[in-house]
C-alpha cells in the first residue's frame, strides 16, 4: 500500500496493535519519519501511556524528542501534552488508573490542540484493540471516538493469523475504516513458510511496515 504523506495533510492516523509490544511505537517512528521526509510537520500524540518508569513515560518521551527533531513547532510541547494520562502499573488504562477518571472530551480536545502545531498527527494506541480504559469502553471505542483513519500493526509471529483476523472482525463489527500493516519483527525466517501462505492467500496483497 502506498502511502501518499499529502492525503494525510490535516489528518491524524490512529496506530493500534494486535496486542501489546506487537510494534505500536516501531510503527510511530517509521510513519513519524516517513511523513516528515516528504515535508509534512508531523506530530505524536499517546492519549494514555501506563508502565511509566520514574516519571518517564517511555513511549511519549522517546517519540516526542525524534518529533521535536523532525518538527520545530512542536519545540513548546512537553511530554505531559502528548501523554496526558500517565500510569505507573504496567497495566490496562482501567487496572493502572485507579480512581483516576480518565475524560474522553479532554484527550478530544488534547488531540485538537496538538494538530495546530502539525500537518498530520500519529496517534498511539495502549496495547491491543480490546484494552479496557473504562469498564465498557475500549481502545477501539477510543478510536471510533477520535474519529480517525485507523493502521492496525499486526505481528509476523506464529499466531499472527488468528490475532489478525480477530482484530480486524472487531474493527469491522464498529464500522472503523483501517489499514493493517505486518511487522515482520518475530519468526522472521519461518513466516514465508508458516503464516504468509495463509494471509497471501486471505488478502491477496500485504503490506509490510519494512516497505515504508
Ligand atoms: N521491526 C522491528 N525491528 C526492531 N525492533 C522492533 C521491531 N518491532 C518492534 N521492535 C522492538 O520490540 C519491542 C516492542 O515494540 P514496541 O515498543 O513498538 O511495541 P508496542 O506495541 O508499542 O508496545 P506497547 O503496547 O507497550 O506500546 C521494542 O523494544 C521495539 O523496539
Ligand atoms: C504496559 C504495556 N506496555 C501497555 N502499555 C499496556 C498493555 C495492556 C494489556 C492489557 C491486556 O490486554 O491484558
Ligand atoms: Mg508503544
Amino acid at each position: 500500500m502506498k502511502i501518499n504523506p499529502e492525503e494525510y495533510i490535516g489528518k491524524s492516523i490512529f496506530i493500534t496493535a494486535t496486542n501489546t509490544n506487537v510494534g505500536k511505537t516501531y510503527a510511530c517512528e517509521k510513519f513519524l519519519n516517513h511523513f516528515a521526509k516528504a515535508g509534512l510537520r508531523v506530530g505524536y500524540f499517546k492519549p494514555i501511556e501506563t508502565g511509566v518508569e520514574n516519571n518517564t513515560p517511555l513511549d511519549g518521551s522517546k517519540m516526542l524528542n525524534l518529533v521535536k527533531k523532525l518538527n520545530p513547532d512542536f519545540k513548546n510541547i512537553s511530554v505531559n501534552d502528548c501523554v496526558p494520562y500517565q500510569f505507573l502499573l504496567p497495566a490496562s488504562p482501567y487496572v493502572a488508573k485507579g480512581n483516576t477518571y480518565i475524560d474522553i472530551e479532554f484527550l478530544k480536545e488534547k488531540k485538537e490542540y496538538l494538530k495546530n502545531f502539525c500537518d498530520v498527527l500519529i496517534i498511539e494506541g495502549a496495547g491491543g484493540l480490546m484494552v479496557p480504559i473504562k469498564k465498557d469502553f475500549f481502545i477501539i471505542d477510543l478510536i471510533k471516538e477520535f474519529r480517525t483513519k485507523t493502521f492496525l500493526i499486526t505481528p509476523s509471529k506464529l499466531g499472527s493469523i488468528n490475532d489478525t483476523l480477530l482484530s480486524i472482525e472487531a474493527l469491522k463489527n464498529r464500522n472503523i475504516n483501517f489499514s493493517f500493516f505486518i511487522n515482520l519483527y518475530e519468526d522472521v525466517d519461518s513466516f514465508e513458510k508458516v503464516s504468509k501462505p495463509f494471509l497471501i492467500d486471505y488478502f491477496e496483497t500485504l503490506n509490510f511496515l519494512q516497505d515504508l
